[in-house]
């Protein structure tokens, strides 16, 4: 039974999820790093918020985990690179508390502009302040959103409901869905001394960190009022205080920090400044969205395979994982095959998916072929990392899709060069569901594959069929199945068995010593 750890405070409704698909799950939310690094071993998945920072170190005493589930969007506190290293698959729930958010860089925007935050706590101070508190309004100001991606999208939206004239900032926002979402599409250059008031709602990237700095501010139009609800290290936070003194910047409304949890900060104290701690995702809508959505994908992956909002592996939905299933078998059969016969470098894999299997979503094909590829060089690759490790192996790898049919409805051929040669193998499925290797370097052959295989190349001559089975009978070696192929008649042959035992390197030596035998080699599925 798989084991999963939830180690950031989620809703309830995840664990009972887990209970219900039969996963045990433990809750601790005070561990120290060092605490979950000496725990991680025992855990299949780890359910996270923003709180655990997901380190290489921990990834690296995970030994058994499989996935992680973040329950909300940003997944700047995991290792990405470092898991998907590891073969650890990473998931967020991209959706679940993006209305919420935007509902929360609305309420600051309005924070801001009436300055609510400080006439709330000078009137419950007793001070009746009524000249102090003078506001802008919002409606026919600019809003000038960087990063106009699902809340960027929403919050644009609500803008326009009040009236705002909204531009957008986003390199990777087209010109149709800027149209769709009736914003101006602008350059950051353009954006910054047109708004009257900024939302940012990128990721923290190398592109994004300090994107507001006092070089950008120094752009800005001057009394604009900023928000930031996505990531603290979009702000440089030393230049904004500066610039609220200077008056350059009207107010700030900040619910992230540069340093989580930020119980010190320069920017505290200040009247200009609004915060709140961390608290877009912060509505029990979007904490039981994104708790229940974790749970459920994180068993699925656990359970059954399927692979939703992965951000380092290609998705399979669980409507896709039975038709892709039995194509997983065969596609990893064919990787093995080749890598298990491979003995030098490999230079150039190239994947050819014809027929019926070239309708499907082949990207898990593809990691799955690399899989069995690698898996004989590399013992802990696994679809999640074998395209990291075929790169980082400066493996070309292509993959061609094709409608037309041949022999076969459905076809996946592998053909692997290395510094030596070029191999092919190919299969298909039987009655839709059982995998048959139909092809080898070209020779049509109908095996299945089983634990333990003897494959052979010899030259077709009479007497090879009864001196190997002999041979193999007099070892002890029960023949299960027996599979052969040739080029022509006297021409180059293969041999293809399926063995009860394991066959051992002395029994291995003799089939190699009879006479028309090119190579033997042992193989396992
Ligand atoms: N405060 C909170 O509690 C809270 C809650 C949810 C999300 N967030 C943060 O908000 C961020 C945005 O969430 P989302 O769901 O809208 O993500 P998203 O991926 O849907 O949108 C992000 C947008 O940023 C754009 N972008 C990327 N690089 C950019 C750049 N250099 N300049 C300008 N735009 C760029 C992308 O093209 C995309 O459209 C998340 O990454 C997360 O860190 C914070
Ligand atoms: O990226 C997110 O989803 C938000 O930052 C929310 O983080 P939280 O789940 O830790 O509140």
């Amino acid at each position: 039974m798989p084991k999963v750890l939830i180690s950031d405070k989620l809703s309830p409704a995840a664990i009972q999820i887990f209970k219900d698909r039969g996963i045990e799950v433990d809750v601790n939310t005070s561990l120290s790093p060092d605490e979950l690094k000496a725990v991680i071993g025992q855990y299949d998945g780890l359910a996270i918020r923003s709180n655990t920072k997901v380190t290489a170190e921990i990834l690296a005493a995970a030994t058994n985990l499989k996935v992680v589930g973040r329950a909300g969007i940003g997944v700047d506190n995991v290792d990405v690179p470092a898991a998907t290293a590891r073969g650890i698959v990473v998931m967020n729930t991209p959706f679940g508390n993006s209305i919420t958010t935007a509902e929360h860089a609305i309420a600051m925007m309005f924070s801001l502009a009436r300055e609510i935050p400080q006439a709330n706590a000078s009137t419950h101070a007793g001070k009746w302040e009524k000249s102090k508190f003078m506001g802008v309004e919002l409606t026919g100001k600019v809003l000038g959103i960087v990063g106009c991606g699902n809340i960027g999208a929403i919050v644009a939206d609500r803008a326009q409901g009040l009236r705002m004239r909204v531009i957008a900032y986003d390199p990777f926002l087209s010109t149709e869905r800027a149209k769709e979402l009736n914003v101006e599409k602008v350059e950051l250059d353009e954006l910054f001394p047109r708004a009257d008031f900024i939302t940012l709602h990128t990721p923290l990237t190398e592109a994004t960190r300090n994107i507001i700095d006092a070089k950008a501010i120094a752009k800005m139009k001057k009394g604009v009022r900023i928000i930031n609800c996505a990531r603290g290290g979009l702000i440089v936070e030393e230049d904004l205080k500066a610039a609220i003194e200077a008056g350059q910047v009207a107010g700030a409304a900040l619910d992230v920090f540069k340093v989580e949890p930020a119980k010190e900060n320069l920017l505290f104290s200040n009247d200009k400044v609004v915060c709140t701690p961390h608290l877009g995702a912060s509505t029990s809508e979007a904490q039981e969205n994104v708790a229940l959505q974790v749970a459920e994908q994180m068993a699925d992956y656990l359970l059954t395979g399927a692979v939703t909002n992965a951000l380092n592996i290609p998705s399979v939905s669980a409507e896709d994982a039975p038709k892709l299933r039995p194509y997983m078998t065969l596609a990893n059969q064919l990787g093995s095959f080749a890598g298990q016969l491979t003995e030098t470098g490999i230079r150039d894999v190239k994947i050819e998916y014809i027929g019926h299997v070239a309708t499907l979503n082949t990207k898990p094909l593809t990691a799955i072929v690399l899989e069995g590829l690698l898996k004989p060089m590399n013992e802990t690759v696994n679809m999640v990392n074998a395209p990291v490790v075929a790169k980082d192996r400066n493996i070309k790898v292509s993959t061609v899709k094709t409608d037309s049919v041949g022999d076969y409805h459905t076809l996946i051929r592998v053909t692997v060069t290395t510094d030596q040669r070029e191999r092919s193998v190919a299969g298909t499925l039987f009655g839709g569901d059982k995998p048959r290797l139909v092809e080898i370097k070209g020779i049509s052959i109908e095996a299945e594959l089983g634990p333990y295989m003897l494959y052979v190349t010899n030259q077709d001559k009479p007497g090879f069929i009864g001196a190997l089975g002999s041979l193999l009978g007099q070892n002890g070696v029960n023949i299960a199945t027996f599979h052969l192929g040739r080029a022509a008649p006297g021409g180059d042959a293969i041999l293809l068995t399926q063995v009860d035992q394991p066959m051992d390197a002395s029994l291995l030596e003799k089939v190699r010593a009879l006479p028309q035998v090119v190579q033997a080699k042992a193989l396992a599925f």
